[in-house]
């Protein structure tokens, strides 16, 4: 810390000594005076020293909003329900930036004193009192903390606000999370900017979603950067505070849970240890191991299996026009991915998006080849992930889980297969709050689409939509407008990026058009150019052979780059390089996008659907960037 050790005798003696007139127990004295320390540093204290039933103290700064409850042996549960409603009524609605409001669940409950109790609150032995202090969950200005302190103050009675100071002359010489210094700070430079501040504050709309009571499952939707997975977090916290189950975070790409799960672990660390954030299919497999049931899944000898019912039907499809991977998706995507049983079932579906239309007899052609592949499965002892899927899905059905999900949030679920959700609505259930649904149908980045309605999950009356983009400034957000991509998740237009409402200003695009032979210079320009940390700077692509090339361009240029598929949302010092699959759901303060020439598919309905696929992912890759974007084109 930053203070000399002449200030922190100092500071130390005023708070015992504040303290001590006030406090006999000596656990109470200790913490409190603990706390009381760092209002010298810019914290704001409120101690109770009226009628026990609350918080002991309310500590407000930098890293959040906290209630604190001093006891050995740790509270019991009900006590903290209690001490958790009575700080939520407190600040609730207490005026944040941008019209938005302290958001109910924004405030960390803490128990120091006694260690090793879990439950929905953060239990802390006293000698780890430095763990409230974090630097990593800082996301409030000075201004903003002083501003809450002072709403509260307004609407508490009992307590009193206790504040020492250091002596004069050492007063500059604070560093970590003191007001004064803060700014210069390169690595908390970083919180100065709008975006962190969803931890305490949310837009109303926002702050009614994440705490709204549902009787069954729900779902939240709107366009990119409306701040859904925020919204999902706060609402896991709400639940996790009200519940005693685990909770889980899934979705359909493996990458995403790990990055959530760094923030989540930010916004709610007495809910971390109950909170899981894996893949679908990572908890699938999980899932049929414990039980005993080991499948093989592995991808080369599947991809095999295909490749060799594709030799035997290969004639009467080619024959239609699209190629190999056109089948591949219609089998895995279309027949496996929505758990289509029989032929007579895939006569009758509506083949969302899907380009080229089939009649009867050109679907029995395609199911031979589903069945072919099927029996090579199966004479290999070979499971492919859909039938991972499924298997998870009859394993519960035959048991159920026995210590049952709280909360099940399911993000980005316009990617997940209606084999997924049907497995997520038999973990979950269909029990108030228990499975929420988060997602965008414009930003569908994988082949062949379905409804949310072909899933079964009852949804009636508790679909909701949020349309304030919070992540893209004005510039970003505008170019991100103009891709035109189509939104069918519900089968009727949603609210659509065109629709959504900027709040933050500037924003810079670069657009550049080259050839291939000019792409590496043009890209390490760029990079070269960056105002921005290479830490906060992804490069997105839309192919891996492409995330390859400009990975090697950029690496031989002397910029260390690090693959998208290894972040996990802490900070770093490489630039970030992966493809759109990889990227949907993050953001980072600067994006490269490169894209590269593909062979067109000679298909006129093929063509057409790529080219729709095509817009939804550019349109996903361009609203990952907050302050600047980059985007080169190589035309064909
Ligand atoms: N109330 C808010 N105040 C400040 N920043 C916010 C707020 N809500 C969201 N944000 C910021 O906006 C960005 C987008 O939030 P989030 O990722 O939750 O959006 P999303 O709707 O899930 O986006 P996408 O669909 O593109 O994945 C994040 O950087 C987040 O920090």
């Amino acid at each position: 810390m930053g203070l000399s050790a002449h200030a922190r005798r100092h500071v130390q003696q005023q708070a015992t000594k504040l303290i001590a007139e006030r406090f006999r127990d000596p656990l109470r004295r200790n913490t409190l005076a603990g706390l009381l320390e760092r209002t010298a540093e810019g914290w704001h204290l409120a101690v109770r020293t009226g009628e026990p039933g609350t918080a002991d103290a309310f500590l407000i700064g930098r890293a959040g909003v906290f209630a604190v409850v001093v006891t050995d042996p740790p509270p019991d549960e009900a006590t903290m329900r209690a001490v958790a409603r009575d700080a939520e009524e407190r600040f609730a609605g207490l005026p944040g930036p941008g019209g938005q409001r302290i958001a109910r669940s924004a405030v960390t409950l803490v128990a120091i004193g006694g260690a090793g109790s879990a439950g929905p609150f953060w239990s802390l032995p006293a000698p780890k009192l430095d763990q409230l202090f974090r630097r990593d969950t800082v996301h409030l200005t000075a201004r903003q903390a002083a501003r809450i302190a002072s709403g509260l103050a307004a609407r508490l009675r009992g307590y009193e606000w206790l504040k020492v100071a250091a002596p004069e002359k050492a007063a500059g010489s604070f560093e970590l999370l003191s007001a004064e210094s803060v700014a210069d700070d390169q690595l908390l430079a970083a919180v100065e900017r709008p975006f962190e501040t969803w931890m305490t504050f949310l837009h109303p709309d926002q702050a009614a979603l994440a705490s709204r009571n549902y009787s069954g499952p729900a779902r939240i939707s709107g366009p990119a950067g409306t701040g859904k997975t925020v919204v999902a977090l706060h609402r896991m916290r709400h639940v996790g505070r009200r519940s005693t189950g685990p909770l889980l975070f899934t979705t359909f790409v493996r990458t995403l849970p790990p990055v959530n799960e760094t923030t989540f672990r930010r916004l709610a660390p007495e809910l971390a240890d109950r909170a899981q954030f894996v893949s679908l299919h990572a908890w699938a497999r999980a899932f049929l191991d414990g039980r005993g049931i080991q499948l093989n899944t592995n991808p080369r000898l599947i991809k095999d299996a295909f490749a060799r019912a594709w030799t035997q039907h290969r004639e009467p499809l080619e024959r239609l026009g699209p190629n190999y991977d056109y089948w591949e998706t219609e089998v895995q995507r279309i027949i496996k991915g929505q758990g289509i049983a029989t032929l007579e079932k895939y006569q009758s579906i509506h083949r969302a998006r899907r380009g080229l239309r089939l009649d009867r007899g050109q679907r029995s052609k395609v199911w031979e080849l589903y069945e072919t592949y099927s029996e090579n499965l199966a004479a290999n002892g070979l499971s492919d992930f859909h039938d991972l899927l499924h298997r998870a899905s009859a394993e519960l059905e035959r048991r159920p889980l026995e210590e049952p999900y709280a909360s099940v949030v399911v993000d980005e679920a316009q990617d997940m297969t209606l084999t997924g959700l049907r497995l997520l609505r038999t973990i979950a259930g269909d029990g108030p709050n228990q499975l929420l649904l988060v997602g965008d149908g414009q930003q569908q980045v994988y082949p062949g689409g379905w409804r949310l309605s072909d899933a079964g999950i009852p949804i009636q009356g508790r679909g909701e939509v949020l349309r304030v983009n919070y992540r893209n400034r004005a510039g970003i957000l505008d170019f991100a407008r103009r891709i035109n991509a189509v939104d069918d998740l519900d089968g009727a237009a949603g609210v659509a990026l065109r629709d959504a409402d900027s709040v933050n200003e500037g924003g810079v695009v670069q657009s550049w058009t080259g050839t291939q032979a000019e792409l590496p210079g043009a890209l390490t320009a760029a990079v070269r150019e960056l105002t921005i940390p290479h830490g906060e700077t992804a490069l997105i692509t839309f192919s891996n052979a492409d995330a390859e090339l400009c990975r090697r361009f950029l690496e031989s240029a002397g910029t260390p780059t690090r693959a998208l598929e290894r972040y996990v949302g802490e900070a770093e010092d490489r630039l970030h390089v992966g493809t759109v699959h990889r990227a949907k759901g993050l953001d980072f303060r600067a994006v490269l996008v490169v894209q590269l020439p593909h062979p067109s598919p000679e298909d006129p309905a093929e063509q057409e659907e790529q080219r729709e696929l095509l817009s939804r992912q550019r349109l996903v890759a361009a609203t990952r960037a907050r302050d600047f974007l980059w985007w080169g084109v190589v035309p064909s």
